[in-house]
């Protein structure tokens, strides 16, 4: 049987935003924005930026918030929530705020691992989950994917929107291949050496995406496309050779499905994540939207390639932890994610993130998934294991 979301007395879908100040979050707002007629926005989340939060709740005239920084607690900002509005604090909080009895559909759009207890818990309470937290997956998949029933969990993230689309109407069975686009980000064509180095400010000028900082690094290093390889295998129910990485400079091709008579079923659009954020609210229908349309007359040329998995570690990193599969990816995503923020900080290189994630990699004992318990006890690990090695190259 088919997940059917629930919605409100008036037939619009009350929607929770975790993570709404970020860069996915603030397009979800637009998309609610744009169709206010079918979506409501009751309860919102941020970590740190309350006064982005206030407005936001102000503006949709939400009852409920949390934030899961719990330092931002007493934060005068707060004072400006709207009347009525109830504010609640820590991580704790916005799992609660997201399976309240009025949530429909839940998007996390939470960055990193810290996402994970929250979409097990929205998948466990019977919430239709829109799943940008790619995070959530790579190191959760085995935990979420027996806990969601079909259609329940919709993603968001650009490219397995499109992978799911490209599946719809078709016989699973009979698909060969999984093309997963990527666009080669800013240093496409580097060598090793020339990576070596690059500088936080070329790291964060995406080609074609504009992101939150911790994706465009990941961009940078083919890591998101490696976290992605992972996310796919979970969200469709295959293994790593069958999800193929196809550089598409442009990000036209969002990704495709190769079946076994030979045709490939492409999805195309625009660069804007307000399409695939709309299209998990909207799903099965469709919308319409104020993202630019690609005008193929004007285009000019779709470029392909192949990644260089030799200057860019990181994809092959993540090939080696989808294939180990147990705690491996938990500890490639943690170790990433400390070495990413100490890269932004400027307290290691950029090919400094490949080295300590492939340490805290060899340092570990893989183990098969058996609860969130565990993940967090091997995620605190890393994150401990990936700090002295940051340490030991500052
Ligand atoms: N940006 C994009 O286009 C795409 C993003 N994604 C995925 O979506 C997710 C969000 O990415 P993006 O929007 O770019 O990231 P941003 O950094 O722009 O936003 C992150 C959001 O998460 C909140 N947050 C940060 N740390 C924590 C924490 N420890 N606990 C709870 N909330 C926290 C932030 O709150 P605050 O700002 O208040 O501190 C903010 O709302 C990531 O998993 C990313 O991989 C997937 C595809 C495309
Ligand atoms: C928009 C989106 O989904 C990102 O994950 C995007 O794919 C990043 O671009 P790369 O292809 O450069 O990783
Ligand atoms: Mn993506």
């Amino acid at each position: 049987m088919s997940f059917t979301a629930t919605c409100g007395e008036d037939g619009r879908k009350r929607i929770a935003i975790l993570g709404c100040t970020g860069s996915i979050g603030t397009q979800a707002l637009d998309v609610c924005r744009q169709h206010a007629d079918k979506l409501q926005i009751v309860a919102l989340t941020a970590h740190s930026r309350v006064t982005e939060l206030v407005a936001a709740a102000r503006e949709f005239n939400v009852k409920r918030v949390a934030v899961t920084d719990e330092r931002r607690d007493g934060d005068p900002a707060l004072q400006d929530l709207p009347d009525g509005c109830a504010c609640a604090f820590g991580a704790q909080a916005a799992v609660d705020l997201a399976v309240s009895d009025d949530v429909d559909c839940v998007l996390v759009s939470i960055v990193g691992a810290a996402g994970l207890a929250a979409s097990a818990a929205i998948l466990q309470a019977g919430k239709q989950l829109a799943l940008a937290n790619k995070e959530s997956l790579v190191v959760g998949g085995d935990l979420l994917m027996p806990m969601a029933q079909p259609g329940q969990l919709l993603p968001v993230d650009s490219e397995h929107s499109a992978i799911f689309q490209c599946y719809l109407g078709e016989r699973a069975d009979q698909a060969h291949a999984i093309w997963l686009t990527c666009s080669g980000g800013p240093f496409y064509g580097y060598s090793r050496d020339q990576l070596e180095k690059v500088t936080v400010a070329d790291a964060l000028a995406h080609p074609t995406w504009n992101m939150g900082a911790k994706i465009t690094i990941d961009s940078a290093t083919l890591m998101n496309k490696g976290l992605e390889r992972i996310e796919a295998c979970h969200l469709f129910g295959v293994d790593m050779d069958f999800v193929r990485v196809l550089i598409q400079r442009q990000s036209k091709i969002h990704s495709m499905v190769e079946y076994e008579d030979g045709s490939v079923i492409a999805h195309l659009g625009a660069s804007d994540m307000r399409i695939p954020i709309q299209y998990a609210f909207s799903y099965p229908d469709r919308w319409s939207t104020p993202a630019p349309r690609v005008d193929f007359r004007t285009l000019g040329s779709l470029d392909f390639g192949e990644p260089d998995t030799g200057a860019f570690r990181c994809l092959h990193l993540a090939e080696i932890a989808g294939r180990t599969g147990g705690t491996l990816p938990c500890v490639l995503n943690a170790a990433n994610e400390v070495a990413v923020a100490a890269f932004l900080d400027g307290t290691c290189s950029f090919t400094d993130i490949d080295r300590i994630v492939e340490s805290c990699m060899d340092d570990h004992d893989v183990q098969p998934v058996q609860s969130l318990e565990q993940l967090a006890d091997i995620d605190r690990w890393a994150r401990r294991r990936a700090a002295e090695a940051c340490a030991a190259r500052s």
